[in-house]
């Protein structure tokens, strides 16, 4: 069984992130999708984070499909960072085939999360183009160094059966909607 796991802060949930779960779904060949909906990101300010259960159900509405599931895992039990939880997962689902994915503006930055090399070495990537980051993030300290596991688009159906390191870099339909965006639009409005 093939397995995405799918971060984010989710401040709130918006249709980009449901078109990089559809197409990751489609494109890596997944069983199934899990949204991770973090406590909180330990790279950016909480100062304006909605509460969990709100972010919960905003994700949940948004990514309403059979083949996912959103989770608040990580605060269940008591993760701040990412490695955490993969090394949680691949402990307890030894038997599964699972792929992180992410939007290319966290590929930008991934090497300065913590134990960054952990994750890349412990389970396959799969990088969605952004609109901003997309021409960077091919050349990121992460892409440079992992360019010599990087698979070809064309082979991303396997993606998740290969032993990591190895990464993808999906390009495709993109979408400029963002968080950031629609906290800024909510806030004029009020
Ligand atoms: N429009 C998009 N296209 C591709 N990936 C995206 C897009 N929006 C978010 N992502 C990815 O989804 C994951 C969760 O993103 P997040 O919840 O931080 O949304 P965001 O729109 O980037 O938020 P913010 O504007 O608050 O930083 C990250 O891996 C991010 O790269
Ligand atoms: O583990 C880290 O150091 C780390 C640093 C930055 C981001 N992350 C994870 O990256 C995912 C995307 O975060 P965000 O805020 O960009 O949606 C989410 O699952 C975060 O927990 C993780």
């Amino acid at each position: 069984m093939r397995i995405g796991l799918f971060g984010g802060s989710f401040n709130p949930a918006h249709e980009g992130h449901r078109l990089v779960a559809e197409q990751s779904l489609q494109r890596l060949r997944l069983d199934a999708l899990w949204v991770l909906v973090t406590p909180g990101n330990p790279l950016k300010s909480h100062d304006d984070l909605r509460p969990l259960g709100e972010r919960m159900a905003a994700t949940k509405a948004i990514m309403a499909h059979p083949a996912i599931t959103v989770t608040d895992i990580e605060a269940q039990l008591g993760f701040r960072y990412t490695y955490e939880t993969v090394r949680f997962l691949r402990r307890r689902l030894f038997d599964r085939r699972l792929v992180w994915i992410m939007g290319a503006d966290s590929m930008l930055h991934f090497h300065r999360w913590e134990n960054w090399q952990e994750i890349a070495e412990g389970l396959p990537m799969a990088i969605y183009v952004r609109p901003g980051a997309s021409r960077l993030a091919p050349t990121s300290r992460a892409a440079r160094r992992y360019a010599h596991y990087r698979v070809a688009q064309e082979d991303a159906s396997s993606l998740a059966d290969r032993s990591p390191p190895a990464w993808v870099y999906l390009t495709g339909t993109s979408s400029t909607q963002s968080s950031t965006a629609i906290r800024n639009q909510r806030q004029t409005a009020t």
